[in-house]
């Protein structure tokens, strides 16, 4: 499974038209959710395990809900040095209640995705997140463990996209932090005598505009920008549960591919910690293992 950036599926075209204005009278006074941070970077973080990392733990960004006037109306006047703002609301119930808005969902290409879907053997769909991001805002390098069919509706969003198996490279945090599938490394001032393997690493890039698409395998790792063309970006993601093959009974293929060892490797981590109890046992145990004998 590779990224691919599709420009002529026409997924989202009746979407495009989804400007500020357009969300406004459509979306008028729901209540959204969204982050705010004090820098450029929204790193993604799981409220409910910030209890192991005993409160030395400080959340990057601070999740609101807003009415979506309230947000427009930041988005239009946002300046540099302004707190940064960044919508990530599920297309749900709660805020589809104009028939315009659903009829433009209705009109998405899903025959095609549909066809995407079953002939990659995914699973079902789980969620559309619709976002809009201030311009420069920066989703930090990180993993998802689902598919994800990513549209660009309005302004540029750049990707720097790595496979799996750059896992070693990119030095996620433990599996029960916070920051679980995230990278620990800053892009933007790496720590190599920490993460000295990050020296080697080498992306791909893919600058997505309106219209367009990315293919996303699950596993593999993105960094995300909204560029400065536009003073904010829309976009929406599909994402699909993984699907059957991965573990079933279909037969392994050997040698197992870089999404399968992450998911190893995570069973691994996941286990001690269930049996350990402790985290701070996982390290010493996992050295134990490893030193004088595996390396
Ligand atoms: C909350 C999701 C953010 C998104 C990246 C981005 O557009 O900033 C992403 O990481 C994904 O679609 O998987
Ligand atoms: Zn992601």
């Amino acid at each position: 499974m590779k990224p691919v950036v599709l420009t002529d599926t026409n997924l989202v075209g009746s979407a495009l038209k989804w400007n500020c204005h357009y969300l406004q009278e459509t979306l008028g006074n729901n209540l959204c959710t969204v982050y705010l941070s004090k820098t450029h970077k929204f790193k993604y973080f799981d409220v409910n395990q910030t209890k192991k990392c005993d409160n030395d733990f400080s959340p990057p960004t601070e999740k609101v809900l807003m009415k979506f006037q309230e947000f427009a109306k930041h988005l239009k006047s946002w300046e540099e040095g302004d707190r940064r703002l960044y919508m990530q609301q599920l297309l749900n119930e709660k805020i589809l209640n104009s028939s315009q808005l659903v009829n433009d969902i209705l009109t998405f290409n899903w025959s095609w995705i549909r066809r995407q879907q079953k002939q990659n053997n995914w699973g079902p769909l789980t969620a559309n997140l619709l976002m809009i991001s201030t311009q420069g805002n920066v989703t930090p390098a990180h993993f998802d463990n689902q598919q994800n069919v990513f549209a660009q509706i309005y302004g540029y969003k750049r990707f720097i996209l790595f496979p799996p198996e750059d896992y070693d490279k990119l030095y996620p945090h433990p599996v029960w932090h916070p920051h679980d599938r995230q990278s620990q490394v800053d892009f933007e001032n790496p720590d190599y005598t920490k993460f000295p393997k990050f020296r080697e690493i080498k992306g791909h890039e893919a600058v997505l505009g309106p219209g367009d698409v990315l293919y996303l395998p699950l596993y593999w790792w993105h960094h995300v920008e909204s560029l400065c063309q536009t003073q904010y970006t829309t976009s929406l993601t599909f994402w699909y549960k993984a699907g059957p093959t991965h573990g079933s009974s279909v037969t392994t293929m050997y040698p197992l591919e870089g999404y399968q060892k992450m998911a190893i490797m995570r069973n691994v981590e996941k286990m001690l910690v269930e049996t350990l109890k402790d985290v701070n046992e996982v390290g010493p145990l996992l050295r134990a293992i490893l030193e004088g004998r595996y390396t």
